[in-house]
């Protein structure tokens, strides 16, 4: 074979529109397309390329780089890994931008490619535009900022270092076991120079995604563990998701009468309706999967990373008597909680089990029924609350008085409390509507009340719970899931820190709808100064005379050109949601909602925090105390 005389951008584009999956029998190309915000350092050289020739690669204009990465990581979380999108930056503060947002894909394991430009190769106009200037190291950039939130990270400073680092990058990207964020740093000078590639560098490249067989030994091991269990409790994962594992995951759990909790990136593997699904686990967990982990002497955690959030701060569980078996495609997530660890794919490991614990049978007899039934009720409870002037209650207690409640319901115009809202909207979207969110109360809300029968429906980046993933992360989505309508479910809090790509998805009419809870606040901050015995300190948004912040979030929308709606009554959600599912372009529904008014914690669902050890207040040393109690029978590692 020849060379081909190619710019190293023009080699990059060129790559990318060679790489395929193969994953169970099926063969696709795994770069979707490229995310682009151009500057001085990205347009003339991979610009110049993709504008020549992007081959199969869709090209989208991005409106911040944090979003527009927040947008390519939720399509390939929402693609279960198997496809992505790449992502061009200009040199430092582009690229400062994107820290956050590989800062996110690594904590959610999430492949995505990185490329933002890098300062000269030759040196020659150093200092250039937007070069940090180290006094101590010329070989300093903003891109380093880069190297400890990404799974991989080189930085091309010829032509030909292209090839290798990009075979890297892709191993790295396809490999289940540590997908995540790869950076390839390309210098702006060095994109647009010359090279004569070797033409078997572009031939069709095919990433095998195996499935990690367990071993005899692993097998033989995760039977003794199940059957000498009476109380055993499956705690599903992400990994339960990227596994594709869910028939084979009911059919063990219903076969063996073995109850299911959900973390946050676990939720919809299995439909809500499964009889032994009893709902998210945890800080944000249900009733009913924290009294099955108080009582259950046996965990089998399927591709779990046993957050705090999963754990409730390693509390959740009875660590006296339960033991820890781990079904994961990573060793290093396998080792946690002392488990028994099995390296190996999930659905297949599921699949192998089965017939060797033929005749076992859990002992939860109809507990497992009982629970969820007594969850339903409790879940009705919350669609129900009705706010009032005299003497209303809110779930989460002893904040706020009665005076203060009825503040926010005059200057908000609203009586409207967020659970209510909450399941209103659940009820009322389509049976495979996807919902998005990140950050604030409202994740806590979804993990418990949200139900969904629908598979992968329920779409949370709960890994570093980033402010601004909601409505990017939703543009992802509708990207991956064309026929779908998409749902960010989202705070004002949040809304207010990153909203940029809704304007992307109006440009190129990839319909979204925002869900925005407005309770004038970053209100979950706020319940956990109030609950550890603080004050009411700068998490409420109000002016310098102490009035309440009302902004009209929906003239803002209006403005980009959305559809809004106001809604803040059950009724007019509902005709607001039906509506909008008219409409073709995205939509944004303004809901003014009670602060106060979210799901507060369930029996179970402690949260280990930094609390003051000495203070002037009394609240604050009762907080202290309470967190030693609470560390007492907390798991040590
Ligand atoms: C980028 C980022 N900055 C800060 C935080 C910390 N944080 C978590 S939730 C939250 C407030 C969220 O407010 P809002 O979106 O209004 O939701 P609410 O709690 O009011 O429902 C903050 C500041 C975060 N998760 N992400
Ligand atoms: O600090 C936080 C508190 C959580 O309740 C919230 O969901 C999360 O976004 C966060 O960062
Ligand atoms: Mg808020």
């Amino acid at each position: 074979m020849g060379t081909i005389r190619l710019t190293t951008a023009q080699a990059l584009v060129k790559f990318l529109n060679h790489q395929y999956i193969h994953a169970d029998g099926e063969e696709f190309p795994f770069v979707e397309g490229v995310f682009n915000v151009f500057g001085h350092g990205n347009v003339l050289g991979i610009g110049q390329a993709l504008e020549q020739d992007s081959g199969h690669l869709k090209v989208i204009q991005g409106k911040n780089e944090q979003g527009m990465a927040h947008a390519a990581i939720a399509y390939s979380k929402q693609k279960l890994r198997k496809k992505i999108f790449a992502l061009t930056s200009s040199s430092g503060p582009g690229s400062a931008n994107l820290t956050t947002a590989a800062a996110t894909a690594l904590a959610n394991n999430i492949p995505v490619l990185l490329l933002p430009a890098d300062t000269y190769a030759t040196r020659q106009p150093d200092p250039v535009l937007q070069q940090v200037e180290q006094e101590h190291s010329m070989a300093i950039t903003t891109n380093d900022a880069l190297q400890p939130v990404s799974r991989y990270w080189d930085r091309v400073q010829r032509p030909e270092q292209l090839m290798s680092s990009l075979i890297r990058a892709f191993e790295v990207m396809t490999d289940p076991a540590k997908a995540g964020p790869a950076t390839v740093c390309i210098s702006q000078d060095v994109e647009g120079e010359a090279f004569d590639f070797d033409e078997e560098f572009f031939q069709k490249r095919i990433h095998y995604v195996d499935r990690p067989l367990p071993t005899e030994r692993e097998l033989q091991g995760a039977v003794e563990k199940i059957k000498a269990s009476k109380k055993p409790l499956i705690v599903a994962g992400g990994g339960v998701k990227y596994s594709e594992a869910r028939e084979a995951l009911t059919a063990f759990s219903k076969e063996y009468d073995i109850p299911l909790a959900e973390t946050q990136a676990g939720k919809s593997a299995v439909e809500h309706s499964f009889k032994n699904n009893l709902g998210g686990l945890g800080i944000t967990g249900t009733r009913a999967a924290n009294q099955a982990a108080q009582e259950a002497d046996l965990v089998i955690g399927i591709g779990t990373r046993y957050t705090d959030f999963a754990t409730s701060s390693k509390t959740v569980f009875d660590f006296k008597k339960a033991a820890f078996l781990n079904i994961n495609v990573s060793r290093m997530q396998a080792y946690k909680l002392d488990a028994f660890q099995v390296v190996a794919d999930a659905r297949t490991t599921l699949e192998q089990l089965m017939p060797l614990l033929e005749g076992y049978k859990s002992q939860h007899g109809s507990s497992i029924q009982e629970r969820k039934q007594e969850w339903t009720r409790e879940r009705e409870r919350l669609r129900s609350i009705t706010f009032n002037r005299e003497n209303f209650d809110p779930e989460i207690k002893g904040h706020f008085s009665q005076e203060i409640m009825n503040e926010y319901a005059d200057t908000l115009g609203t009586e409207f409390p967020q659970t209510n809202a909450l399941l209103t909207a659940n009820q009322a979207v389509d049976e495979d509507a996807v919902v998005v969110c990140a950050a604030g109360s409202l994740p806590g809300d979804l993990q418990r009340l949200w139900e969904t029968n629908t598979p992968n429906t329920y779409h949370l980046e709960y890994g570093y719970s980033c402010m601004g993933y909601e409505i990017s992360g939703a543009l992802g989505v509708k990207l991956a899931e064309p026929d779908k309508e998409v749902y960010a479910a989202v705070g004002d809090g949040s809304f207010l820190m990153l909203h940029s790509e809704f304007i992307t998805s109006l440009q190129y009419h990839e319909k979204i709808n925002i869900l925005l809870f407005d309770n004038a606040g970053y209100g979950c901050i706020n319940n956990l100064q109030m609950d550890h015995g603080g004050g009411s300190y700068h998490c409420e948004f109000r002016t310098a005379n102490h009035d309440i912040v009302n902004i009209d979030y929906a003239k803002v929308a209006e403005g980009y050109g959305a559809k809004v709606y106001r809604a803040n009554t059950e009724e007019e959600l509902k005709a607001a949601i039906e509506d909008a599912k008219k409409q073709d372009c995205s939509t944004l529904i303004e809901m003014k909602v009670l602060p106060k008014t979210m799901t507060d914690g369930y029996k179970g669902s402690w949260w280990n925090l930094g609390v003051a050890e000495v203070s002037e207040r009394e609240s604050i040393q009762e907080a202290y105390a309470f967190k030693e109690k609470m560390l007492e029978t907390a798991k040590k590692y």
